[in-house]
This record gives structure tokens, sequence and C-alpha cells, in this order.
């Protein structure tokens, strides 16, 4: 059973006397490995690289010096102090890299520098972390302008184009339009010109149409007159037939007469002759008289052949005219015909000209109507080419307006650029103090402990049978333990014990959460974090890990400490940062694996039928459990459902196995991977989180149903637990359990290079004070060794690595 002084902070400079002394363990070689190698540190260390800080801090000591253990909590002072100090990045390396110089038996002295580096580092602090503050502000202040300056421009640049590609669309439109009018009134124009020749050609076809029957009819009427002219002439040939017929009839009549005259004048002559014979008496008159009659008969004969000689011509005459009747009937008939073909022609050109006539008439129309289309598309012409006007000058002016936004574009351009090298300035400030803020992060960590004990008492609950008696948890409000300190009663006697932190039962998820926010941004740093519960059954520790999904403010560590890292993740972006998270969960149970992202639960004793789940740990102290399902996660949805599948499948394996979640452990890892893209820095961290069982043993004793046995194999199981947590915390060679998967898989987290925090949960019921009692006084001896104040009984091997400075 622990005494007060025994569990009291292990910063006591008498106590570090008794490990220095009493174990034998130089206190030097502590200092130089527990820094992790950081050992050259300033030749001179009487060097005050910051004496208005010193000063503060001293006119402060003086006051009232604040207790080495105030570190966590004397957030409020340091941040007026750093209000007026500014620091130089030589000087917060030098207060970094600085050692205080230890004097060897003065553990006090020793204590008091070690506070004062402290102080100093806490105040260097806050000025980093209110100069990052500034950076950021001004980073975000920066990047929203540029925001909205490169929102600006691209609205300008957007509207610009789409006013540009507007008025060329329309300008491009105007001109196909103007194109294909052109094309129309080319046509239109040819066709117009073909119209215009057609119409030329017809008028020129009727003007010598008009001319052919202009000759034609004067043909005709020529060859009317010649018929005229000819029937006049047959007529007068007819009456000259005629007249000659009647004439020929008074030469027959006249030669009949003659041919009678000739008969009568034979008649004569033979009576002549008779007479002759009468007269030859009278011959000679007779003879005489005949002579002359021979006379007048040779008259006759010749008048006789004169006739005929006359006749024979006329008959002649006659033929000639007939010939000629008959030339002048074929050439009537001929003309007839002519003037018949004539007639013809004169019809069809009539007819030809009606057609041409019409087809003119259609021709006229179509000119006519082809002129009004060609006016009408004139006039179209010119409201397209008034158009065409207005656009070219409308694109002149959204030319001048985009010349006008170009140039307030380039002026914009010219700005982001001016801003985005400010920002870059900025950002490589904001590089650097991230740099610079990690680094303090991380030393103040380590002065904080690398291995840290929180204690959380649950309230009271309606079944804890607390009754009337009196409360067996109080808090001691001394200076030294506020916060710290934690006094449990039993059986009329105090305990007293005290941790990093101890948080009442009053105390929220969210303040808890405001305690190990600064641990969880060390995983983002790229540090490997633990963060486990530990305690009897029915505690909190799964409250306080995981809390009430239900109820927002009730949420535990597990889904706050993964909102920030995402939130931080996200926020980190802007200065080049890209996270990769990978999570797993597992649970352990009866030396059991069982991976809770499995597709199914598992249903056989060695989780899902050939999966070994062996856990191996790497060169670089990570931890990898064979086959386990590891899932890449881009926002706290996917992890919030990654939880609930857990815990559905931690619920399935509740239902086959009783008691099941107080006697298995939960492990939560999220592995983080980021890479600066503008530095091409990498960081590699770990986050883990684990809700320890509250009553299973390593040992595998079951439990029997007896209160007393069951409180003894509880405490059993803490034991065992917290010899394991103990082993490994001081990194001793013999670790209990130490095949246990349990054991093997905190190996890396508390012997390792981890930051660990370990809550202890304990309960305020009157009836588990025993197993409270128990949870604490383990949890001190892990306190104990992390400060490297081991108590009487604990063995210090001389080789203890301890990580407090
Ligand atoms: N700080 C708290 N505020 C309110 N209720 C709490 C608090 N801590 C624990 N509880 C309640 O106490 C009960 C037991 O808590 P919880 O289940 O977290 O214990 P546990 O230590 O995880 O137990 P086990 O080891 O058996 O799993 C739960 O009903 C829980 O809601």
């Amino acid at each position: 059973m622990s005494s007060r002084n025994q569990n009291r902070p292990p910063r006591s400079p008498s106590a570090k006397k008794d490990s220095g002394v009493g174990e034998g363990i130089p206190v030097d070689k502590r200092r130089r490995i527990g820094v992790g190698g950081k050992t050259g540190g300033p030749a001179n260390s009487d060097r005050k690289p910051f004496g208005s800080v010193n000063k503060r801090l001293d006119v402060a000591g003086a006051g009232a010096a604040p207790a080495s253990g105030d570190v966590g909590s004397g957030d409020g002072s340091g941040g007026s102090e750093c209000g007026s100090i500014e620091f130089t990045k030589e000087e917060v390396n030098a207060l970094i890299s600085e050692r205080p110089k230890m004097k060897k038996f003065d553990h006090k002295g020793n204590l008091e520098v070690v506070s004062e580096l402290n102080s100093r580092l806490k105040v260097c602090l806050k000025w980093c972390q209110k100069r990052d503050e500034g950076h950021i502000e001004e980073e975000a202040r920066l990047q929203s302008t540029l925001e909205s300056l490169e929102k600006k421009c691209a609205d300008t640049e957007a509207k610009m184009k789409s006013n540009e590609e507007t008025s060329s669309a329309t300008i491009s439109e105007l001109r196909r339009e103007n194109a294909s009018l052109q094309k129309k009134l080319e046509k239109e124009e040819s066709e117009k010109v073909d119209a215009i020749d057609c119409y030329r050609r017809e008028s020129e076809a009727r003007l010598a149409a008009e001319n052919l029957q202009a000759s034609l009819s004067r043909e005709l009427e020529k060859a009317q007159q010649d018929i005229v002219v000819a029937n006049q002439r047959a007529a007068s040939l007819d009456d000259m037939y005629k007249r000659l017929q009647a004439y020929n009839l008074d030469l027959q009549q006249y030669n009949s007469k003659l041919h009678a005259e000739l008969q009568t004048a034979s008649d004569s002559l033979k009576r002549v002759e008779k007479e002759k014979s009468t007269i030859v008496e009278n011959l000679s008159t007779v003879r005489g008289h005949y002579k002359s009659l021979q006379e007048q008969l040779n008259i006759a004969r010749a008048a006789q052949d004169e006739a005929v000689k006359h006749k024979e011509s006329l008959v002649n005459e006659v033929k000639c005219l007939r010939g000629e009747l008959q030339q002048v009937r074929e050439d009537r008939d001929r003309h007839v015909a002519q003037v018949q073909d004539l007639t013809s022609d004169a019809v069809n050109y009539k007819e030809n000209t009606a057609k041409v006539l019409a087809e003119l008439d259609t021709l006229m129309a179509k000119t006519k109507s082809l002129e009004e289309t060609c006016s009408s598309q004139r006039e179209q012409i010119c409201i397209l080419e008034h158009r065409l006007t207005a656009a070219n000058e409308k694109l002149k002016m959204s030319d001048l307006s985009a010349a006008e936004t170009r140039t307030g574009y380039e002026e914009q351009r010219r700005t982001v650029q001016e801003l985005q090298g400010r920002l870059a300035e900025t950002e490589q400030k904001l590089a650097e103090g991230e740099k610079l803020r990690k680094k303090l992060h991380n030393t103040i960590l380590e002065l904080k402990g690398n291995i840290r004990v929180f204690c959380r008492v649950r309230p009271l609950l309606p079944d804890d049978g607390a009754g009337s008696e009196a409360p067996v948890v109080s808090y001691p409000t001394s200076t030294e333990s506020l916060g710290r300190g934690i006094d449990v009663t039993q059986s009329g006697q105090e305990y007293s014990f005290t941790f990093d932190k101890v948080f009442g039962h009053d105390t929220s998820q969210q303040d808890v959460f405001v305690e190990i926010s600064q641990l969880v941004q060390s995983a983002l740093d790229g540090y490997k974090v633990c963060i486990f519960a530990y305690g009897q059954t029915g505690s909190g520790k799964t409250y306080t890990m995981m809390g009430r999904p239900e109820a927002p403010e009730q949420k535990g560590l597990i889904p706050r400490s993964l909102e920030q890292i995402f939130q931080s993740s996200q926020s980190l972006l802007t200065q080049g940062w890209k996270f990769k998270m990978q999570a797993s969960m597992l649970e352990i149970y009866n030396e059991t694996i069982r991976d809770l992202l499995a597709p199914r639960p598992s249903s056989t004793e060695n989780g899902i039928a050939g999966k070994q789940y062996t856990i191996k740990h790497d060169a670089s102290g990570n931890t990898h459990v064979s086959d386990l399902t590891i899932v890449d996660v881009c926002s706290i949805e996917e992890i919030s459902s990654l939880l609930r599948q857990a815990a559905q499948s931690r619920s399935v394996g509740k239902t086959q196995m009783n008691e099941h979640s107080s006697r298995s452990h939960f492990v939560f890892t999220l592995r983080i991977s980021g890479v600066n893209e503008n530095t091409e820095q990498q960081v590699q961290g770990v986050l883990n989180l684990i809700d320890l069982a509250g009553s299973e043993r390593l040992s595998k004793s079951g439990a029997t149903g007896d209160r007393l046995k069951e409180t003894q194999a509880i405490n059993k199981s803490l034991s065992s637990l917290s010899d394991v947590i103990f082993a490994l915390a001081k990194k001793e060679d013999h670790v209990p359990f130490r095949n246990s998967k349990l054991t093997y898989l905190l190996q890396p987290c508390l012997g390792g290079d981890s930051k660990t925090l370990m809550f202890v949960n304990i309960s305020p019921d009157p009836s588990s004070v025993g197993e409270s009692l128990c949870s604490l006084r383990f949890a001190a001896r892990v306190n104990a060794c992390e400060i490297g104040i081991p108590r009487r009984q604990m063995t210090v091997r001389p080789d203890l690595r301890l990580s407090y400075g």
C-alpha cells in the first residue's frame, strides 16, 4: 500500500537523488539517453539567450514560484508574457538546443534549472504559437484575398470569354448568313441575268418572229396580189382563149366559107369550063378570064396559105398560151400551196407567238417576282449589313472591353502574382514556423514525458451501491496537487496518488480531449502516439475512448481525435501537405485476434479460416498484423462508418461470448503518411487508440462468480496488465506474458519511441474501492517509472533508458 509521500509527483529532487545514489544510475547518463540522443548542448550553458524571458520569470518566481509540474496548467500566464517578448530563430534554436547544466548532487537546483528552462520553452512556444496563428491568419487572409481575386479573375475571364464567344458566334452566324445570302443573291442575280437573257432572247425571237410574220404577211399579201394578178391573167388568158376559140371558130367558118367558096369556085370553074367549052370559043376571052381567075385562085390560094399559116401561128400561139396558162396554173397552184404553207406557217407562227407571248408573260411575271425577291433580298441584305455593322461595332466594343478587361486581368494577375509571392513567402515562413512548432511541441511533450498517466473518475451511477456511504474519492486542493492529485479512502484510511492530470467525475469529454489534443497532433507531425485506457470493469474506459456515439457532446477520444486529425490534415493542405490515412481495428479476446473490419465476422476461434493475424514489428518500430483488413480513409464519415462496423462486429462477438466487451481489448490503429509537395518533407505517424479489457486475465484464470475471488481475479488481471505495461515502459528485458498478443502489440507503444498516454479509469463506487486502489497503484507505478523515480520496491536495471531529460 502506498503512502501519500510515496506517490508524490516524481519531480522531487530528493527522490532523484535516491535514484541516482540508491540505484547507482548516473544522472548524466540518464539525461544523455533520455533526450533521444540530443547530447550536444551549447558549450557554455551559462548563456542566457532570453534575458527578458528570464527576467520576467525571475520576477514571477519571486512572487510565486510556479511548481515544476504546472507545465501543463500554466498556459494562461504564458500568453501574456510572450505578447511582449520577441524571439529570433537563432534564439529559439539556442533555447531548444540548450541543455541545463546539472550539478551532480544538487537535484533541487537541477529541478529548478529544468523548471526554468521549461518555463522559458513555454514562453517561447506560446510566442511561436502566436506567430503561427498570426501566420495562419495572414495566410488565410491572403488565401481568401487570392481566392477572391482569382475568383474575380476567373469570373471576368469567363464573362469575357462568354462575351467573346457570343460575339464570335453572332459574327460567325452573321457571316454565315451573309455568305449564304450573298450566295443566294449571286444565285438570284445569275438567275435574274439568265432570266433577262432569256427575256432578251425571247424578245429577239419575238421580234424576229414578228418581223418574219410581217415579211410573211407581206409575202402573203404579195402572193395574194400575185394570185389576183394571176387570176386576172388567167381570166384574161381565158378571155383570150375564148376569143382565140371564137377567132378559130371564125377562121374555121372562114375556111368552110373558103371551102364553100372554093366549092363554088370549083363549081364556077366547072361552069366556067363548060362555059370554056362554050367559051372556047370564047376562049381567048375566057382564057383571059381564066387567067384572071387563075390569078384570083392563086391569090386565094396564097390567101388560104396565109390563113393556114396564120391559123397555124394562132394554133401555136394558142398552144403557147395554153402552155403559159398551164404554167400560170402551175404557178398559181404553187403559189396557192406556198400561200397555204405560209398560212400554216403564219398559223404556227401565230400559235408560237401566242405561246411565246404566254411564256413571255410568265417570264415577265417571274421577272417581276424575281425583281420583287431581289428587292426584298436587297432590303434584307441592307438589314443584314446594318446588323453586321452593328455586330462589328459591338465586336469592336467588346474588343475594347476585352482589352480593358485584359489590362484589368493583367493588373489583377500581377496583383495575384504579387500576392502569390507574398503567400509563398508567408508559406515558407509558415513552414519554418511549423517546423519550429513541431520541434517545440515535441520538446514540450518530451519534457512532459513520453509516457504520461492521466486518471479519470467516472460519476456515480444509479446502479452503484453508494447509498449513504461517504464518498471514497476526493481531490486535494493544495497548490502542488491541484488538478493532479486524487485521494481514495478505504476503511477510514486515505491513500493519495498524483498523476500528470486527474479528471474528476464532472469532467466533460471535451475537457478530457483538450488535454490530449496536442498529443494527437503529434501523430500528424509524424510521431507514434498511443493512447490507452486501463482500469477495472465498468470504470469508464469505453466511455472515455469511444463515448456515446448517439450523443455528440459525449463522443469519446477516438472520434474526437480522428475529427481533429482530419481537420488538421485539411488545414495543412494549404501548406502543401498531403496525407494518406489507413485505419485498422482489431479485438483481442482470450489471445484470439478478431479483425473487426473483415467483411464477415469471424466464425471460428482463430478468426476467419486461414487467417493467422500474426503480429510483427519492423525495424522502424512499426507494428503489423498479418491478414488484417486495412482501409484507406479520407473523411471522418468513412471512419465513423468503420467504427460503427467495428462496434457491430464487437456486439456480434458479445452475443457469442458472455461478458465479451469487458474481457476484450479493442485496438484502433490509424497510420498517417504525409508528404509536403513544397518542401518534399515526409512524415509517418501512427495513432494507436486502445481500450484495454477490464477483467481479462492474461494468466487465464477464469471467473468464479464469487465476489471476493472475482475481485482478486480482476486485481490479478490488472496487476498482470500493469506488470506488462510497467516492464515495457521501463524497457526491461524480462517482460511478463511476453508471448501474449497484447504484450506484443503494446511493446512498440510503450517500449519504443512512441508518445504514450495512459488513462487510468476508476469508479467512485464504494463497493469497488479495492479495485480502484489497485488500478491507481499500478498506474502510479507506471507514472513513477516514466518520470524516472523508481520506488524502493521496483527493480531498476542500470541500463534503464528513460525519456525524461
Ligand atoms: N465520465 C462518465 N460520465 C458518465 N457516464 C459514464 C462515465 N464513465 C463511464 N460512464 C458510464 O459507466 C458505464 C460503464 O462505463 P464503460 O462501459 O465505459 O466501462 P468500461 O471500463 O469500458 O467497462 P468494461 O471494462 O467492462 O468494458 C457506462 O454506462 C458508461 O456510460
